[in-house]
């Protein structure tokens, strides 16, 4: 069969990234969030931007909790491992094989999973606006457009953070609450998620993040008072994978990694030495949307249930999480997707559908949601360029 190939013209040339700019912007939060290891007044976004060749544009977010206290990735230094590092990696590189660009990123940029994350998300809003398919498909295709969203009672005063769930409740926001536990003595954690569930009763779901903050014994006294008082889930009470081990399955309530894992491998190894109950996803923890996916199909095997993990990220991580949790084959726990709405301000121009309890996936092409550039402009440290995207 004769078969002709044409010469490549400029309109089918590949699209290859010409511009690399990232920006970091300052929001407030609506209250006081207190964790363990720090209260957050604000939060601070890093947000790129990946501009080709062929004219298509695309956005990814780097975002992390408290400065330094919740990682090894500041803001700051999401910024300028991009701006310096993987930018010059990029520039000139086919912007349609998403894969090959991050496998060349991470050969010469080790760790830095936040900002890797931030990158790739970036490239995949990119070609997922190219070929008019939602980030989801990309990934294989979605198999649920609404996400159950857990909503985290932080306020650090019990009788606030009562009236809070007992809002979300009546507005169907949310009916899963997470409640951040471990910066007090123990006996008044206690005492405050058993005041919580007392008041909520079956209306809702009550679990706790306690961030690392216990010893093993502590651990094992706070385990099995938490499952009396009705709690269902325990996050990461200790920080050694080894300890978690140790606790999963003494108690009547389940036991959920978070800070542990890292990706793949760490998702291995505690799949491996039988660590969780429950795996905490988060795209910027596993270096992106890829990884996630390979953590999910490692907990599947093992017998593993899944939640949907947020760094409290804004709208534009919070959405790439939304495609690729939207793609996982199980999806027990449901997700924490809730990160936009503990912001004072709105980023996006129309803002995302949380409603009946879950978060709606966007269906347009890439992640499928529109900056307001003028409010991103208004809220950048130092400036940002305003073009409509
Ligand atoms: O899970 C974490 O440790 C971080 C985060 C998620 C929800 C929240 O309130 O904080
Ligand atoms: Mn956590």
């Amino acid at each position: 069969m004769n078969q002709s190939f044409a010469p490549q013209t400029a309109a089918t040339a590949t699209p290859v990234v010409t511009r690399v700019e990232t920006v970091i912007i300052d929001l407030p939060t609506i209250r006081p969030h207190r964790l363990a290891m720090a209260t957050m007044n604000g939060q601070t976004l890093m947000l790129v931007r990946i501009s080709c060749s062929d004219g298509i544009t695309g956005m990814g977010e780097g975002t992390t909790i408290g400065g330094l206290a919740y990682g090894a990735e500041s803001p700051e230094s999401m910024k300028l491992a991009i701006d310096r590092y993987m930018a010059p990696l990029m520039i000139g590189q086919d912007a349609t094989r998403v894969q090959a660009l991050m496998a060349r990123i991470a050969k010469m940029v080790k760790d830095n999973r936040f900002a890797r994350s931030a990158i790739e998300t970036a490239l995949l809003d990119a070609h997922g606006r190219r070929l008019g398919l939602p980030v989801s498909e990309l990934l294989g295709g979605r198999r649920r457009d609404r996400l159950p969203v857990a909503w985290t009672l932080a306020s650090g005063d019990t009788a606030r953070d009562i009236a809070e769930a007992e809002e979300m409740l009546d507005r169907r926001r949310h009916r899963i609450f997470k409640l951040k536990i471990g910066a007090r003595e123990l006996r008044q954690d206690i005492a405050h998620v058993a005041a919580i569930k007392r008041a909520l009763g079956d209306r809702a779901a009550v679990r706790v993040d306690v961030n690392m903050a216990w010893s093993e014994a502590e651990a094992a006294l706070g385990m099995a008072a938490l499952a009396d008082a009705g709690c269902e889930l325990v996050e990461q009470p200790v920080a050694s994978a080894a300890a978690l081990g140790r606790l999963v399955r003494r108690f009547p309530l389940a036991l959920m990694a978070d800070e542990s894992l890292s990706g793949p491998e760490s998702a291995f190894e505690l799949a491996r030495s039988h660590g969780a109950d429950v795996f905490a996803v988060k795209i910027e923890q596993c270096a992106g949307l890829f990884n996630a996916q390979r953590v999910a199909a490692i907990a599947d095997a093992a017998g593993i249930g899944l939640y949907g993990g947020t760094m409290l990220e804004g709208a534009v991580s919070t959405i790439a999480s939304a495609h690729v949790f939207a793609t996982f084959a199980n999806l027990q726990w449901g997700t924490e997707l809730f990160g936009p709405l503990l912001l004072t301000e709105e980023i996006l121009c129309e803002p995302l559908d949380y409603s009946d309890f879950e978060l709606t996936v966007p269906a347009g092409p890439g992640l499928g949601i529109a900056l307001d550039e003028e409010r991103i402009a208004f809220f950048a440290r130092d400036g940002f360029d305003r073009k409509t995207i």
